[in-house]
């Protein structure tokens, strides 16, 4: 059974000056004081100490639903008040978020919290009204220890008298809801460190709130102990939120932009649901005060109405915001990270990315979400199919795409292209949308695209860029925050670069694993490479993990958490894991091959050094790489050349023993392995068209029984000297330090015994 909720007071109560032509309004007869509270806490009665927020949100249907059934009217509170003209200034409070954590009393009724915007200037408040009715007491008592208390308890009646009572009931119900199953989903998966909501709290948040975030976000932002806003959300925020510019954005990478452009999003969503509410209300209360004596009848009608809607209804809740991301990793993690935003709200995301079940895509979007985080690719093919959902679209109030430059590359262009034709069919809409443009590595100065046209090789790409840009429709004035740093990766990267043989980098690489413990993400320019380091590092025990776009979607999210979850992962990826991936802590990237643009080469090394923590990236660089090399210094450091990673040369003849042995295993492996698919192939085909084959023939290749007992012998024996090599240790209590920007990024232990992770 549903636990009753109550309203914790945490100052007192204080009246409303109701004016004089307002007291003599119908609405206001019978009621003789309207008082305001301006801090509570809503708790469960039974279980005053449990977790409230998980309490509201597994009951707050429910008691929703009951509301309903009794008819109970849904009009938050302040749209009755504004309708009478009372100011809501007058009794709204800056919300004071430390404040709202002390001190708990226990008190009368309802709760209400809102955003208001008024002239392009916000108001936050949150505020509790009671209402005393001469007449007939019409709220629910909750516990007083004053002993004040003004209605006895259970005595909850409609009474269409005082509507305003009811809405502050209901509001009261509303507000338990409130909390989206989805987003408490999100919330439940949540990592240490986070404030419980009903913890006591000292974190200041009044930067935040500066910048116009809408109270329920703040406090969400609070539980994650997002204290201070970075510099971009600082700057893009009270433009999109209160001046609803549009926003071009363009900041190093692990900067915080996926927040600043996901609070607008939110907070656009939150005020124009709250205004459709307030409406839908509005009309429904209008429909209430007609005639006493229809009500029962109108209440069946309503009932049979509501099947009705649920019909039209993929009509009635159209998307509202559409984000493009450029790979599938990222559009999971956005959602992720928006979601732990939006915990507060009812809020619903989707992802429509590739990779995954189109038809569990096709039930999600059947929920109407209002955010639809999405890959273009498989997002096109379900408008193609003119899914339900998505035929509207193109009525999205705004717009993002992330990672813009990637998403003018080969592979998305086309669909992009499509895509943003079908969104921007209205003018008119178009006009009414906000659009944010974000990058780390894009010049975000409007007028670079041109500037750029002049240099020959950049022209296929800077033509691309700008006809996205006009595409996009961005509006006349956008805010350009431009916050990329000259050498364009994050301040507290350390850069460093091994310059040595194309078979010698594996030694290299085996070097660092053992000498420097950290969380290791290793990327190659294909697929050959990812394969063959992952079968020999498995081989020297450093449990790799692999990632890249030809892998089902699941295992990549799979590998992808292991690998956040393990202080030592190692994780051997493509270029697919570049961009935007957002991995807790990572301690080093390494190129084992040069990337093939300076772009490329930023967003690598931009999964290290994230939020301001420290990070190291290094580049082997082999002799048939020194171009890329150059053309990357050139882009990041002026030409300057990185430094140079110390190594202990002493080590190096154990480490090439080792991978050496490695090495011989693996193409032994290999090649017994490529015979036997071979046979195999063989033997299926001899199948399949009924022939006999003489095993004696199929088995040449692998020698007869005596070279592969041999060969059998012999991998045993490689693999047990291996075992042994790796029990050993390259060179005990020997310390490595590599240099580093700010003298704080050092080696973090002693040579390791071996490289298991
Ligand atoms: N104000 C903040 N305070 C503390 N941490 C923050 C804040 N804003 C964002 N973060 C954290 O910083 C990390 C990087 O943020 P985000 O992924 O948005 O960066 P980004 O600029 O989009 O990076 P990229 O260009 O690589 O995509 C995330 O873990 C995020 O949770």
């Amino acid at each position: 059974m549903a636990a009753p909720m109550r309203v914790k007071a945490k100052c007192s109560w204080q009246t409303v000056k109701i004016p004089q032509d307002l007291q003599n309004s119908e609405v206001f007869d019978g009621l003789v004081d309207i008082q305001i509270l301006e801090d509570y806490d809503l708790v469960a009665e039974e279980i005053e100490n449990d977790d409230v927020e998980e309490n509201l949100s597994r009951k707050g249907k429910k008691r929703k639903r009951k509301k309903e059934k009794q008819g109970v009217a849904d009009e938050p509170v302040e749209k009755m008040i504004k309708k009478e003209n009372v100011d809501i200034k007058s009794i709204a409070s800056q919300k004071d978020v430390k404040k709202a954590k002390k001190k708990k009393k226990n008190s009368t009724i309802a709760a209400n919290e809102k955003t208001a915007f008024d002239h392009g200037e916000m108001i936050s408040s949150k505020s509790v009204l009671a209402v005393t009715d001469v007449v007939e007491n019409t709220v629910e008592e909750l516990p007083d220890t004053s002993g004040e208390s003004k209605v006895s308890k259970g005595k909850k009646k409609r009474r269409k008298k005082n509507k305003l009572a009811k809405q502050v009931v209901n509001k009261t119900t509303q507000q338990d809801s409130v909390e989206c199953d989805e987003n408490m989903d999100a919330a439940d998966s949540d990592e240490d460190g986070l404030v419980n909501a009903d913890e006591e709290s000292d974190i200041d948040m009044s930067q935040w709130a500066n910048l116009c975030v809408p109270d329920i976000l703040l406090k969400a932002l609070e539980k994650q102990r997002f204290e201070t806003p970075s510099v971009i959300q600082t700057m893009a925020l009270p433009s999109a939120i209160r001046d609803r510019r549009d926003i071009l954005g363009a900041a190093e990478t692990g900067s915080g932009k996926t927040l600043a452009f996901g609070i607008p999003v939110l907070a656009k969503i939150l005020a124009v649901k709250e205004q459709k509410s307030a409406q839908r209300k509005e009309s429904q209360e209008e429909d209430d005060g007609e005639n006493e004596d229809e009500a029962d009848e109108k209440e069946k009608e309503a009932d049979s109405g509501q099947k009705m809607k649920s019909e039209e209804s993929v009509q009635d809740n159209p998307p509202m915001a559409l984000i493009l991301e450029p790979t599938r990793e990222l559009a999971v993690q956005v959602k992720k990270h928006l979601q732990t935003v939006a915990i507060f709200t009812d809020v619903k995301f989707a992802t429509v990315v590739g990779g995954m079940s189109v038809e569990k895509q096709r039930r999600i979007l059947a929920k109407q979400p209002e955010v639809i985080i999405a890959t273009p690719g498989r997002l096109w093919q379900l408008i193609e199919e003119e899914n339900d959902h998505l035929r509207n679209l193109d009525q999205v109030l705004c717009l993002v795409v992330d990672e813009a430059d990637r998403m003018v590359e080969k592979g998305h262009y086309e669909e992009l292209t499509k895509l943003l034709e079908f969104i921007n069919k209205s003018q008119r809409r178009v006009k009414g949308r906000q659009t944010f443009v974000m990058s780390a590595t894009l010049t975000m100065d409007p007028g670079a695209p041109k500037r750029l046209f002049n240099k020959k090789k950049k022209i296929h790409q800077d033509d691309k860029l700008k006809s996205l840009t006009e595409r996009i429709c961005v509006g006349l004035k956008p805010k350009v925050i431009d916050l990329t740093p000259k050498d364009k990766v994050a301040q507290t990267l350390t850069e460093l670069r091994v310059n040595c043989k194309a078979d010698e980098k594996d030694f290299y690489l085996y070097y660092f694993l053992c000498q420097h413990p950290g969380r290791t993400l290793v990327f190659v320019n294909s697929k050959d490479c990812l394969r063959r380091l992952n079968s020999l590092f498995s081989l020297l025990q450093c449990t790799p993990l692999p990632l890249h776009a030809d892998m089902h979607q699941r295992q990549r999210l799979k590998n992808l958490d292991k690998f956040a979850e393990n202080k030592r992962g190692f994780l051997i990826a493509s270029d697919v894991a570049a961009r935007g991936l957002d991995i807790p802590k990572v301690d080093h990237v390494i190129h084992y091959q040069v990337p093939r643009t300076m772009e490329n080469y930023v967003h690598r090394s931009g999964r290290t050094a994230r939020a301001s923590n420290l990070g190291l990236s290094v580049m082997l660089v082999g002799p048939g790489e020194a171009r890329d090399y150059r053309k990357i210094v050139q882009g990041v450091r002026n030409g300057e050349d990185l430094p140079v990673i110390p190594v202990e040369m002493d080590l190096m003849p154990a480490v090439k023993m080792r991978v050496g042995l490695a090495r011989d295993i693996d193409v032994k492996e290999y090649r017994v392995k490529k015979k036997r698919m071979r046979n195999n192939f063989f033997t299926k085909a001899a199948e399949e068209m009924d022939m006999i084959i003489d095993d004696r023939h199929l088995l040449e290749d692998l020698g007869d029984t005596v070279d592969q007992e041999q060969d059998k012998q012999q991998l045993r024996q490689m693999k047990s000297q291996l075992t042994t090599a790796l029990r050993g240790s390259l060179a005990p209590l020997r310390m490595t330090k590599y240099p580093t920007k700010s003298g704080k990024l050092q080696s973090k232990k002693t040579v390791d015994l071996h490289c298991s992770m």
